[in-house]
């Protein structure tokens, strides 16, 4: 991968996860700054990955070539109010926005009308290199910022582009917030697990390496319908049969569209409020 000097803004859970997969995959340490409000927090992420760190933005980006946003949505205007009034202009850098609810055109504007932008939307399983990231840019970003912001995330998992902005928000319901479904989804097993009699750590067990066996089958199976493995485990007038019959009488897809359209409609909202 091309080697620029990124500049993370904001050092919280998403750029842990992209300064973990870099350095995993070989990123030099000397070319990933982190900047935070923190100093016990940057204090960790050198002592773990020996990369740069920084208390003030301006330090950090002063020299980067690539800045990654990478604080909270409503500390966004905030967070770069200050450093675009004391870079002036931020030049030939690339800008990776990986904040949830900020539009291109918003960015844009926060950056003083910088226009060299790519959004990204990953998720926490690129801390161990199993992230899921949609990127979108406008068509004026040059190719090889696009290819640099691809191979960053590809360093820490798979990629795909959507073509236009919206499409953001629809991966931000089925990838970047999905991994909290799974969770929850294996909580309550865990927690019926226990109300049969096993404990905390059987539990755990028994869904952590159910749900990891499911995942890898279907990965390993592309030429499988999702719902033929299904069938593979429903054997007729089973034990599997009833579970099933029971999620779809309490209507289990209209939950899951329903929950994914809930993520879009609170994205949508967040790009009117930061
Ligand atoms: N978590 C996830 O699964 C995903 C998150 N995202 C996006 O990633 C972004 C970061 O999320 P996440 O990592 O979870 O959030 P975190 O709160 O963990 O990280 C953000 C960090 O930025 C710091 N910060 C706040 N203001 C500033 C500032 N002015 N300058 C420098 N650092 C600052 C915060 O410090 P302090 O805590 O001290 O305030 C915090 O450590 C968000 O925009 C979110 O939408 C995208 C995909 C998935
Ligand atoms: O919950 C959020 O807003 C962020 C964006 C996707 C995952 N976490």
């Amino acid at each position: 991968m091309e080697q620029r000097n990124i500049a993370f803004i904001g050092g919280g859970n998403m750029a842990r996860s992209l300064v973990s997969g870099l350095i995993h995959a070989g990123y030099p340490a000397a070319c990933i700054r982190v900047t935070d409000l923190d100093q016990d927090k940057l204090d960790a992420l050198q002592q773990e990955f020996g990369v740069q760190t920084f208390l003030d933005n301006f330090a950090a980006a002063d020299g980067a070539d690539v800045l990654v946003l990478a604080v909270k949505p409503q500390y966004m205007a905030e967070a770069l109010d200050e450093l675009t009034e004391r870079l002036g202009t931020y030049g030939e850098r690339l800008v990776i926005s990986i904040a949830a609810g900020i539009s291109v055109t918003r960015l844009s504007a926060l950056l003083g009308g910088h226009r060299r932008i790519v959004r990204c939307m990953p998720n926490t399983p690129a801390l161990i290199g199993l992230g899921m990231t949609g990127l979108f840019a406008d068509p004026s970003v040059p190719v090889a910022d696009c290819g640099f912001a691809e191979s960053m995330l590809q360093s820490v998992g798979k990629t795909v582009w959507v073509g236009t902005e919206s499409g953001i928000n629809s991966v931000i319901a089925a990838s970047g917030s999905a991994p909290a479904y799974f969770f929850l989804f294996m909580e309550a097993m865990a927690a019926e697990a226990q109300r049969m009699g096993f404990s905390a750590e059987q539990a755990r067990l028994l869904v952590q390496q159910t749900a990891l066996g499911a995942a890898q089958m279907v990965v390993d199976n592309p030429q499988l319908e999702l719902a033929t493995l299904r069938a593979q485990v429903t054997s007729k007038g089973g034990t599997t049969a009833e579970a099933i019959r029971s999620f779809e009488e309490q209507g289990l897809a209209n939950m899951v569209s329903t929950a994914m359209q809930a993520a879009v409609t609170r994205a949508e909202e967040m790009e009117t409020l930061f």
